[in-house]
């Protein structure tokens, strides 16, 4: 689809005609982060200070989220009637297919039986081409993300948008108005599209203390710092307001900069914003846990789990490893390397340990999985086998089965990770944006996987020692020698 533009410098007058005030600050073009807004004073804040200094305020009613579409679909009725075939199942969605017509409508000024225009039509026309997610990476970019947490998490993605464009595209084509505009008219809205506007959504939309999920126009060009000089908020109007943080001051064309949030990890950054920022990058990874292939239990434990079952690995704040120390920028990247994995206790557990499913029939025929542990009912503790394991006489045993499985997991994963890809015969055409990107990422994750690693085979060691164990695996030994005579194996348990 051709998409109309705007220059950056008619912002301020696009602002002025919706009601936008701008206070001593400019929006320019910056050095390797598109749009930013720069300060054209100097400007100080002493912690002193009682009123906050404003430097935007942007009218409520600019605000977009899922209200604000349900107001414009009160005034669209052609709109109304494809936001209830396809909207109301979250706000992203309906905001998405809000955006879609109004790039649409843009694309299209001769079409006017459908669709209003409103300020977000032209506002959409200031926005940049792309966004450096991996979503809009190429595939040659993409596999400079294999063995990262992200290789599995973008394709997902990729398939969700496919999915949910495939329903978009059906259900707005039985409509005609809507099948003219979207399909049927000079250039069609492109699976690209779409993926762009996901990417849009994704990385510019913020969380107002009052109003939620939302975009903001304006405050959405502020680019992230690990030392923020601004920060957003909600007055007692509803606008939303930019004010410069207390003791903060600004030179004349000093960037000013917010806080992205310091608690997503490098993966979640690159996968939201396109950019790793390792200061104030939090140092975890998350990684999807395979149940046994050969483990008959393997899908009632997923069903009864009820959600992907996970590993997530972080490097613990404020604790002292090799040196370093924590704060709000998470500069401690030498601390000890910590996991939690709900359903690698539930995979490591099974009948002769005092597991048990029985389907249930109720009295409407329904039939009902209830999950039992060591005869108690525990269908709704299913995420909560470590803390159930702990009474069992072998629970060290099951702890040691458990560690020995995240261990397993961590390790394949970082011997694909540390795995050179083969170029293959054409040579890859990879922006380097992406690939200095991508290099950050690997980095990092390899860092938190060989201390997680570690410090995985250091509770191993103790868990082999425990005295419980030894008897355990003592008893196994005989167990097997007596079975397989002479063909008996000193092999330790296989605890995977
Ligand atoms: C909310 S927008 C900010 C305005 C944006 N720069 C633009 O051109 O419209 C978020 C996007 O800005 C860019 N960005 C923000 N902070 C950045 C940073 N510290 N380093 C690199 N890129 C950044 C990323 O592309 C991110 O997806």
């Amino acid at each position: 689809m051709h998409r109309p533009t705007l220059p950056i410098q008619s912002l301020p007058a696009w602002g002025r005609l919706n009601g936008v005030s701008f206070h001593n600050i400019n929006v320019i073009n910056t050095e390797g982060k598109g749009y930013g807004v720069v300060s054209n004073e100097d400007l100080k804040v002493t912690d002193e200070t009682t009123d906050a200094l404003h430097l935007l305020t942007v009218p409520h009613d600019l605000v977009l989220n899922a209200a604000a579409v349900e107001e414009y679909a009160k005034e669209d009725k052609n709109f109304r009637q494809l936001l209830d075939v396809i909207g109301h199942r979250s706000t992203r969605a309906d905001v998405l297919l809000f955006l879609l017509v109004q790039v649409v409508l843009a694309s299209r000024p001769s079409h006017t039986d459908v669709g209003l225009s409103n300020p977000w039509t032209e506002y959409l026309q200031f926005l940049p081409e792309t966004v450096l997610v991996p979503t809009l990476w190429t595939e040659d970019e993409r596999l400079l993300l294999r063995g990262t947490s992200l290789e599995a998490a973008v394709d997902a993605k990729i398939s969700a948008l496919d999915a949910e464009f495939e329903q978009v595209r059906e259900k707005s084509s039985d409509i005609i108005a809507w099948n003219d505009l979207l399909w049927a008219e000079g250039v069609p809205v492109s699976f690209t599209d779409w993926i762009r506007l996901d990417a849009l959504y994704r990385s510019r939309c913020l969380e107002l203390p009052r109003s939620g999920e939302s975009m903001v126009p304006c405050i959405d060009m502020i680019n992230h710092s690990a030392t923020p000089s601004a920060y957003y908020d909600e007055n007692p109007k509803d606008e939303v307001i930019l004010a410069l943080r207390p003791g903060v001051s600004i030179s004349k064309d000093d960037e000013i900069t917010i806080s992205y949030g310091d608690s997503k990890s490098a993966a979640e950054m690159l996968f939201s914003y396109g950019f790793i920022d390792p200061v104030s990058s939090a140092d975890s990874l998350v990684l999807l846990l395979h149940p046994f292939p050969d483990d008959p239990l393997a899908k009632a434990k997923l069903v009864a789990f009820g959600g992907p079952p996970k590993i997530h690995v972080a490097r613990r704040v404020g604790e002292e490893g090799g040196g370093g120390s924590s704060s709000t920028t998470n500069t401690n990247k030498n601390g000890p390397v910590g996991w939690t994995s709900p359903f690698a206790y539930l995979m490591c557990v099974n009948e002769e340990d005092g597991l048990e499913f029985r389907v249930l029939q109720q009295t409407d025929g329904a039939q009902q999985l209830r999950v039992f542990w060591r005869e108690e009912d525990v269908t709704d503790r299913t995420g909560d086998f470590e803390t159930l394991v702990r009474n069992h006489p072998l629970a060290a045993v099951l702890r040691l089965r458990v560690v020995t499985v995240v261990q397993g997991a961590l390790q394949a994963q970082l011997e694909r990770l540390s795995a050179v890809p083969d170029p293959g015969d054409a040579p890859l055409q990879q922006r380097e944006d992406c690939v200095k990107t991508a290099a950050v990422l690997r980095e990092i994750e390899m860092n938190i996987l060989e201390g997680a690693i570690e410090g995985l085979e250091d509770e191993k060691t103790t868990l082999l020692a425990d005295e419980n164990v030894v008897a355990y695996l003592g008893l196994t030994e005989a167990a097997e020698s007596g079975l397989a005579g002479d063909e008996a194996s000193n092999e330790p348990d296989d605890f995977s």
